[in-house]
């Protein structure tokens, strides 16, 4: 699957910029506080007008402190990924049943710094786990290769155990770095930089998702 991420395009012609990836499995959108990242993006009613002018799926990546207050209404708007990050909050397992209360798929986050460990046993609380590939705040940098011996970890467990879990990446995924998080078992890659930095954005996403199937094998 592939999620291009809306933080590359032009947010002065969002409706057109989700038109151009038609085809794209998810729409991977992030919104930053100014707090748990030094950046600020958009908010909840930003992504209420997205889910009004697309049919592709919204992935909402909550880059954001106290998501235990803020996750649940972007669930409540029709959002169907909501993702908030394991270091903004002392009890994931509670954000994550109130957001799937609210009728979206749960999603947990860690930084590239972030043991995966803690969060081992708890999987089954979560339908996606983002595995991020670049420091969060800021599109455009550079893939961590570190980062895959936590995905191979993770689709190990998921494997030998039969969850029913995503495995998605995010951050410096391109055509030089897709291939070896495929073979790692990624399920989910966000593009935003590879995507809507190419002339053909949804040309761009075909490319990725038949690179990513080749090395998944
Ligand atoms: O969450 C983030 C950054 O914090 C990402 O979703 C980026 O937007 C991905 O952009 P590229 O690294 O693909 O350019
Ligand atoms: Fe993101």
């Amino acid at each position: 699957m592939i999620a291009p991420s809306i933080l590359s395009a032009d947010f002065a012609n969002l409706a057109a910029e989700a038109d151009a990836v038609r085809g794209s499995d998810w729409l991977h959108v992030d919104v930053m506080d100014a707090h748990f990242v030094p950046n600020l993006t958009l908010g909840l009613p930003v992504v209420q007008s997205l889910l009004g002018a697309t049919d592709i799926p919204i992935d909402c990546h909550l880059m954001i402190e106290d998501p235990a207050r803020w996750a649940p209404p972007y669930a409540e708007a029709g959002a169907h990924n909501v993702t908030f990050h394991a270091e903004a909050t002392d009890d994931p397992t509670a954000v994550a049943r109130d957001i799937r209360a609210a009728g979206a798929k749960a999603g947990l986050s860690i930084k590239p710094g972030t043991a995966l460990d803690p969060y081992l046993d708890i999987l089954s609380s979560f339908d996606t786990l983002l595995v991020m590939s670049v420091e969060p705040g800021f599109g455009g940098q550079s893939f961590i290769p570190d980062v895959l011996d936590k995905v191979r970890t993770l689709r190990r467990r998921i494997d030998t155990d039969g969850l029913r879990i995503l495995v998605e990446i995010d951050g410096g995924i391109n055509a030089d770095t897709i291939e070896q998080a495929a073979e790692a078992g990624v399920d989910c890659f966000v593009a935003g930089s590879a995507v809507y930095g190419a002339d053909d954005p949804a040309g761009a996403v075909s490319a990725l998702r038949a690179q990513a199937a080749r090395a998944r094998g």
